[in-house]
């Protein structure tokens, strides 16, 4: 849907032959705030900013970037504009939080920037709501700055907080599991009079890149946390909201926080944290391998994983370093062994990931996970050296001997690497990869050297070996024993809650009751849709909790194997279990008000955490790799939220408030592409 705002015809035409200019030359880092003077009105309204450019959202206000919150009064967004865009014609937006009102759009008109310098003059942005009675006027702080690509490799760091995405939009990232965007869907929205003029004098600062995020603050405020889970120290909750000290003198060292791992899990990664040298606090997992042999993929899944589990794991791919600072277009040439110039350039970008990896560690950071062909020893030995005295270090290599697999991937490869993105010929792609292939078998060697772990033929789930050399210690311990389990089979997994249950109506928490009339109607709908959607998989196997409204919930399928699983059982409430939430509330308010502040490891006297929920959930998640045939997972809120996040890669803070409505399947497709999501509503 249109905005009525004009688009900058210099922009629109920005796909011409100027489209590579300005590689060299540097991107424009622009950081927005807006400040509101009441509080009130305005927390129910979510600054955006949308406009010209695809990064936020060519005009398409359901695609628009929302600010987030510095401080109670400050909203803050940071973004890069691609090279290829330099002009940027964008307006601040306001949507309703919760309603499903329509979002405003600030009068006056579009706000440009040329080159970092903010034409016209606009220090407010105001709104008119309420058919135009009500007006709201935000102070807006405009901040742009020209930096080299090379600056924006080095200081990524400052810019991303590792549990959760970069804040500075526009950088791209390496991911395999995104979030399907949900911003497609139509959307009413109020734009202003263009005839009314508003003036305000316009300020634009030009400061360097290292503007502190809200999420930088946080990091900074972040203390050592070890969750009060099975077997771990009991934790004291610290003045300061975001730190907690343990109180049996377990660890003391606030600058290396132990990252928010829980339970059982984190007593044994503490402990082997504890007992070893320095070094072993920080592991570096290096990848190896030929291209296209899944590295990145690999990289990508075991961040995800160990994140989900609570350890504070990054992902440092050096191809997007190398492409940072030498741009997309190295042709074959540059990867060949005997082309010194182009051995250096890659050593250096190398070199500087590794320092970035190594101070981000010092920094606090536990598992980083390198991701490069590493394909010498000469290179291994580097890093190796760069490691020594700092963390602990093991090799990861991926060998595939499957010359179709092969194949296959460096078709993916073609189509989804950066490196390509600007090659409309796929037959020239296809080309200039296999020799870059080509020259990369020729100086290969396998690692012999050091610890290591070789996955090899791993793709299929059967036939494949793991070879490990010298790998000890708990978490290189869970790595090899996630990576048996992993495969690429195509699959689905069919995740949904259990019908509306009587306590679901009666608004009470935990229970055991039966299904609703309406719960049973979703029963039998469900049996109707796995029916139809499983009619060829015979192996297939639907899983339940041991709560009756799951197993009520598959009565009606028919056909294939059910499995419950304790592990499956909904969030233990403890003494609030089968209370209503306003109960809770009313006679145990010290407990409702410590849950609403800190929902993920809030724990329920007598019962559990979502942080527990994690911790016992491990053992269905290597299920669920393992598996080679569809499994449909009939669950609960908490429960499957948790799983959920593991397969969208959701950073554990926002575990506790995913949206798992009822009567909603959600497909998780597995399989050589990595994680993608469906859902279907069917009631
Ligand atoms: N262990 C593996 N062996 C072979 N291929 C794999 C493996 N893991 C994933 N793949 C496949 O390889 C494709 C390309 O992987 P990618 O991670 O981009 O390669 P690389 O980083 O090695 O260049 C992925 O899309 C995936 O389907
Ligand atoms: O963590 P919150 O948001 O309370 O959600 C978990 C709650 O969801 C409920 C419903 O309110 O799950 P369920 O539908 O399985 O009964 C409660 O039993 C459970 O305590």
């Amino acid at each position: 849907m249109g905005t009525g705002s004009s688009k900058n015809p210099d922009c629109s035409s920005s796909h011409g032959s100027d489209d590579r200019e300005d590689q060299g030359g540097g991107q424009l880092y622009v950081s927005l705030k807006m400040e509101e003077n009441s509080y009130l009105l305005k927390s129910e309204l979510i600054p955006h900013v949308y406009g010209s450019v695809p990064l936020v959202g060519s005009w398409d206000p359901s695609k628009a970037l929302a600010m987030e919150r510095e401080s109670s009064s400050m909203w803050e967004l940071s973004f890069v504009v691609p090279p290829n865009h330099e002009t940027l014609d964008f307006k601040f937006l306001l949507k309703p939080k919760y309603s499903n009102s329509p979002c405003v759009v600030e009068e006056g008109p579009n706000r440009l920037l040329t080159g970092g310098t903010l034409q016209g003059d606009a220090r407010s942005a105001v709104f008119r709501l309420s058919g135009g009675e009500v007006l709201l006027e935000y102070r807006v702080f405009i901040k742009a700055d020209r930096v080299s690509p090379f600056d924006l490799a080095a200081s990524w760091r400052a810019y991303q907080e590792n549990l959760q995405p970069s804040t500075v939009r526009g950088i791209p990232d390496v991911s395999m599991n995104s979030v399907p965007e949900s911003g497609t869907e139509e959307m009413e929205v109020i734009v202003p009079d263009p005839t009314i003029v508003y003036s305000s004098s316009g300020i634009v600062e030009s400061k360097s890149v290292g503007t502190l995020s809200s999420l930088q603050k946080q990091d900074g405020q972040r203390g050592l946390f070890v969750d009060r889970g099975v077997g771990s120290p009991r934790l004291v909750k610290s003045p300061s909201l975001t730190t907690f000290t343990v109180d049996q003198n377990v660890h003391s060292e606030a600058k290396d926080p132990i990252p928010a791992a829980a339970g059982a899990v984190a007593a044994a990664a503490v402990a082997d944290q504890m007992l070893g040298p320095k070094e072993d606090r920080h592991l570096a997992i290096v990848l190896v391998g030929l291209p296209a042999r899944g590295k990145t993929f690999t990289a990508a899944k075991l961040t995800r994983y160990l994140r989900w589990l609570g350890h504070d794991t990054k992902h440092f791919n050096v191809g997007k370093y190398r492409r940072l600072k030498l741009g997309t277009n190295q042709s074959a040439d540059f990867f060949r062994g005997d082309n010194p110039e182009g051995i250096e350039a890659r050593n250096e970008v190398a070199a500087l990931a590794m320092e970035d990896m190594i101070a981000w560690m010092q920094e606090g950071g536990q598992v980083g996970i390198f991701d490069a062909t590493n394909s010498s020893r000469k290179r291994r030995n580097m890093l190796m050296r760069m490691a020594e005295g700092k963390c602990k270090i093991f090799f990861l290599e991926t060998i595939c001997n499957d010359r179709q697999i092969i194949e296959r991937n460096i078709r993916l490869k073609i189509q989804q690497s950066p490196d390509y993105a600007e090659e409309p010929d796929f037959e020239a792609g296809y080309r200039d990869f296999r020799s870059r292939l080509d020259n990369y078998e020729k100086v290969y060697e396998t690692v012999e050297e050091g610890s290591y772990i070789k996955m090899i033929d791993m793709v299929s789930g059967h036939g494949g070996q793991i070879q490990v050399n010298n790998i000890s210690g708990y978490l290189p311990g869970r790595i090899v024993f996630f990576l048996v389990n992993t495969h690429l089979t195509p699959r689905p997994i069919l995740l949904t809650r259990h019908g509306e249950s009587r306590d679901n109506v009666r608004g009470r928490i935990g229970g055991d009751s039966v299904l609703s009339d309406t719960g049973e109607v979703y029963a039998k709908k469900l049996a109707n849709f796995v029916e139809k959607r499983l009619k060829n998989e015979r192996a297939a196997s639907i899983w339940t909790s041991t709560l009756q409204r799951t197993i009520l919930t598959a009565n009606p399928i028919v056909g294939f194997p059910k499995i419950q699983w304790r592990a499956l059982d909904e969030i233990n409430a403890g003494v609030c279990d089968g209370m209503t939430y306003e109960e809770i509330k009313k006679n145990m308010p010290d407990e409702y008000e410590s849950r609403k502040k800190d929902k993920l490891r809030y724990r329920y006297p007598r019962g559990e955490s979502y942080l527990d929920v994690i911790q016992r959930l491990e053992p269905v998640i290597i299920e669920l790799e393992r598996q080679r045939a569809p499994v449909v997972v009939i669950s609960h809120q908490a429960v499957l939220r948790a799983l959920y996040a593991y397969f969208a890669d959701r950073p554990l803070k926002e575990i506790p408030h995913i949206e798992v409505p009822l009567h909603t399947i959600i497909e998780i497709q597995m399989g050589v592409s990595g994680v993608q999501e469906k859902r279907y509503k069917l009631m």
